[in-house]
């Protein structure tokens, strides 16, 4: 999903790295307090009655803390936690195998749910009301269903797109949140958290200048602290401050805002090959070399927030700030700009 590393010794250490600094506990999450006090009541309420949790979905931008918190779910109840996605899923058997397989009040984590194939969805539907899945032995006339009792279980789902979960998915969920970009300062806590846990010393001035550029995202965050960290050991500083963290950021393209080499080449194309659009997602996301998906849920997601792009039903349009932001002048005469 995250388009930042390829190489898969990138990948295997960023992955030991965030989970070194994965919150484990509710009190420990920081930011959404909204989701996080009615998240507490799901919990509570299901300890008092005895029972497992609701299903939760989650749903929101890559980075949020989706996985984290279906991790914390798992713990706070004290229960494990068994973690598959929509995409990983090819068929319904794979996804009985893996129902069948839970544990009593265990945890299901599916990430990207809503990818999941037609006939595995509807397995779920029956498993999420019933606790039961339905095999289908044999073909044609004389297939039987055989009827699998499961145990109770939670199902956390986690998907991008909300609104691309079928509603009887989504109903059967009896719990939905949906994590919203980070403020500054929580970004800031989660910074000097992570800072702490991985003991690296870092002034309160450079926790906010990487928050500012962390365009929301914790896991955004935590990656631009550790490429501060290295700058300030390679660069023999004890202490990483704010001139630190921004000669770091500046290398690594990361820029006041927190537009990285994705986000301006989106915002690049669009301005200078497009005349500021509208253009097609599939056209936009060919001329900058990237996944179609990439475009629409990393980089615009964030764009649209700062107001540089807006999306419309004939395609992507910068906004006049957009175009400020490019260090560029908007085409005299294009009457689909945003102001
Ligand atoms: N509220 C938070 N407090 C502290 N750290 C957080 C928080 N949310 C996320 N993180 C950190 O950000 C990183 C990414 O979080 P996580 O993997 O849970 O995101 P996600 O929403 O599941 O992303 P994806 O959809 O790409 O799988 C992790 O290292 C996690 O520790």
């Amino acid at each position: 999903m995250e388009h930042a590393e390829t190489d898969p010794y990138a990948q295997v250490e960023e992955r030991d790295y965030e989970a070194a600094l994965r919150p484990k506990t509710l009190a420990e999450f920081d930011g959404q307090p909204r989701v996080r006090e009615q998240l507490a009541l799901v919990l509570d309420a299901a300890r008092h009655r005895g029972t497992t949790p609701d299903h939760v979905l989650l749903s929101g931008p890559p980075g949020l803390g989706k996985t984290t918190l279906a991790m914390i779910i798992a713990e706070e109840m004290g229960v494990g936690l068994r973690i598959s996605s929509g995409p990983a899923i090819q068929h319904a058997g794979d996804l009985a195998a893996i129902l069948s397989g839970l544990d009593e009040g265990e945890v299901l984590f599916l990430d990207e749910i809503h990818r999941l194939s037609r006939p595995a969805e509807e397995m779920l539907y029956l498993a999420m009301e019933d606790f039961r899945v339905d095999v289908i032995v044999g073909k044609g006339p004389g297939a039987t269903a055989i009827p699998i009792e499961l145990p109770p279980f939670t199902l956390v789902g986690a998907t991008t797109r909300a609104g691309m979960l079928p509603g009887p998915l989504r109903d059967r969920f009896g719990f939905t949140a949906q994590l919203d970009f980070y403020d500054p300062a929580d970004l800031s806590g989660i910074v000097a958290n992570s800072a702490g846990k991985l003991g690296v010393s870092i002034h309160p001035d450079a926790t906010d200048e990487i928050a500012r550029r962390s365009r929301g995202t914790p896991r955004i965050a935590n990656r631009l602290l550790r490429r501060v960290r290295d700058f300030a050991q390679v660069k023999g500083h004890p202490q990483a401050h704010r001139a630190v963290a921004r000669a770091a950021l500046e290398l690594y393209e990361v820029d006041e805002r927190g537009l990285d080499r994705l986000d301006r080449a989106v915002l690049g194309a669009l301005c200078n090959l497009f005349d500021g659009g509208p253009v097609g997602l599939s056209t936009l996301a060919l001329s900058v070399g990237e996944e179609i998906e990439t475009v629409s849920e990393v980089a615009e997601p964030f764009l649209i927030r700062e107001g540089l792009l807006v999306r419309t039903p004939r395609g992507r349009v910068a906004t006049r700030a957009g175009y400020a932001h490019m260090g560029l002048r908007p085409p005299a005469q294009n009457p689909a700009l945003f102001d």
